[in-house]
């Protein structure tokens, strides 16, 4: 990437508690957003202004959720977020941004290769396809889908014990309430609602957290459908 492609765009002071010594590193990438990224059409350019707060603040928080030394899969990471960010902020983690179009994953490249970020990897594909490859401690995902169809491409990501975090609106319990039966018929899982970072973004990141307990993809009432025959013409059949 040339440096003629990136913007500059001046953080805020919060960014500087925040990010510490990171802050020179998310400045670069936000360059490359404000630049390259507005260029190639993956961020739109009202979005500059706002960059730093409603974007890059608001990712970085979600940190705070994920255990040392986690795998991490970034499912829809776009231009890269929250995935960059983490990977900036937490070199322990071990990050992959999954990504179907090829246009972003080559931007998503350029960026991890111009930062200089070892513990991510971009990776072309889409979540639903990739059940037999990857197992990892969290998935994220943000503005990708609707809770129930991302619980769908994501709860089979993670390990036992593993858990999805999706950055969600202001609408993020009445989404959970309608998604829990179809989050728990896809495999078994607690789920809650928590916003993080108060105190240090304005409005707190709303995060819905689902957390899988068990180690089957399937949930016990999908079991017991499928030992029982599943469909009535399957049991027809045995008799
Ligand atoms: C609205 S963008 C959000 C990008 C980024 N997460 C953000 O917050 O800026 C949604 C992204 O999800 C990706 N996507 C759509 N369907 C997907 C799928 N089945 N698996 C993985 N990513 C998908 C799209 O290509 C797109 O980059």
């Amino acid at each position: 990437m040339t440096s003629g492609a990136e913007g500059k765009v001046t953080p805020p002071e919060q960014a500087q508690h925040l990010f510490g010594d990171a802050l020179p590193l998310v400045g670069r990438y936000a360059d490359l957003l404000a630049g390259a990224g507005v260029e190639r059409g993956l961020i739109g350019p009202r979005e500059v202004p706002r960059l730093w707060e409603r974007h890059l603040m608001n990712c970085a928080v979600v940190e705070e959720l994920i255990p040392e030394g986690a795998t991490v899969v970034d499912i829809g990471s776009g231009a890269g977020l929250p995935g960059v960010i983490l990977g900036i902020l937490r070199p322990d983690l071990s990050v992959t941004l999954l990504e179907p179009l090829l246009r972003r994953t080559v931007f998503l490249r350029e960026c991890i290769e111009h930062l200089e970020l070892p513990n991510v990897e971009v990776r072309r594909g889409r979540a639903e396809d990739m059940r037999s490859e990857i197992r990892a401690d969290v998935v994220t995902a943000r503005a990708v889908a609707p809770l129930a169809r991302l619980g769908s491409w994501a709860l089979p990501l993670l390990r036992k014990g593993g858990s999805l975090l999706a950055l969600k609106g202001e609408q993020a319990e009445s989404e959970l309430e309608e998604a829990r039966g179809d989050l728990s018929a896809q495999r078994p899982c607690v789920a809650d609602v928590i916003r993080v970072g108060r105190g240090k973004v304005e409005p707190a990141t709303t995060v819905v957290r689902v957390t899988v307990t068990s180690e089957s993809g399937h949930s016990g009432a999908s079991k017991a459908r499928r030992s029982s025959g599943g469909s009535k013409k399957k049991r027809g059949r045995k008799r």
